[in-house]
């Protein structure tokens, strides 16, 4: 698939936003055979604005051998708030854990800059080829960590959380995202398919409770609601962002 770089929303909005979105595609091209993921058509690009705050959002979806679902969405909220959110969702007969980042800059400050590999099975724990590589990843320090939300359960150890206050902690959340990212393309090349139900059962209920504590963002879900009304916002978070079946 070739990137769309040149055309993309990410050339109008924070810096670590289009490096990050751009660092993500070039790792997915490079690392994978992506094939098309169809979304709903009326879902790749969508505009709305009720409130007044016109919200803008692009939409792109890949799948591989490993993963039921690549996404990377990017939007805009006015002129003033730019997001960066990316899922990996494993195929359910895979024992990966979920690649995710969330970048929320207001009137060009980074508020809210997260990733993690979560665990996505009902031990509720990371693969120890995992934990070993990203106990090896440098520790970088940063002047805001933040604190998880009580829905964030989900996160495992190693997740990082913090608003950069410098382009130095900029670059330092970058580097760590992509660490994380091409730690995962790499050993989720190594992993074998489950090959019993009972195990693929586990790896789906994993998902499926990742999936449901996500959706309890009221943060994504307002901006939705205040664009689009409840009922898309729901459907959205539902189908689009945090959908738990194949
Ligand atoms: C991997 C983790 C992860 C993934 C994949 C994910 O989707 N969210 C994730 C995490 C996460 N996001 C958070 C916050 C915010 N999210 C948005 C909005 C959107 N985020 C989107 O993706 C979209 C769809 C495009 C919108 C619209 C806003 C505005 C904020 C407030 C910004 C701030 O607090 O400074 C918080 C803190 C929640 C809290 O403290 O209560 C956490 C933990």
């Amino acid at each position: 698939m070739d990137p769309a770089y040149s055309t993309s929303l990410r050339q109008h909005q924070h810096p670590l936003i289009t490096q990050l979105a751009n660092t993500i595609e070039t790792a997915w091209n490079k690392q994978f055979a992506l094939y098309p993921y169809q979304i709903p058509k009326d879902l790749g690009y969508v505009e709305g604005s009720l409130e007044g705050e016109k919200l803008t959002i692009e939409n792109h979806c890949y799948q591989t051998v490993q993963f039921r679902k690549l996404h990377l969405e990017l939007a805009k909220v006015g002129p003033h708030l730019d997001i960066l959110h990316c899922v990996m969702f494993p195929r359910t007969n895979v024992p990966l854990p979920i690649f995710g980042v969330d970048i929320v800059a207001g009137r060009g400050k980074i508020s809210a800059a997260i990733v993690d590999l979560s665990p996505a099975n009902s031990l509720n724990r990371l693969p120890i080829n995992y934990h070993q590589a990203l106990q090896k990843l440098p520790s970088q320090q940063f002047s805001q960590p933040r604190t998880l939300p009580a829905w964030g359960d989900i996160f495992s150890d190693f997740c990082l959380f913090v608003s950069p206050t410098n382009e130095q902690e900029e670059a330092a959340f970058l580097s760590q995202a992509s660490l994380f990212l091409l730690t995962h393309c790499q050993l989720s090349k190594q992993t074998q398919p489950v090959d019993s139900i009972e195990q693929e059962a586990q790896l789906v209920s994993g998902q499926r409770r990742y999936c449901l504590q996500q959706q309890k963002n009221d943060k994504t879900r307002r901006i939705l609601e205040r664009a689009f009304g409840e009922t898309w916002a729901d459907r959205y978070l539902r189908t689009m962002l945090f959908d738990y079946t194949e």
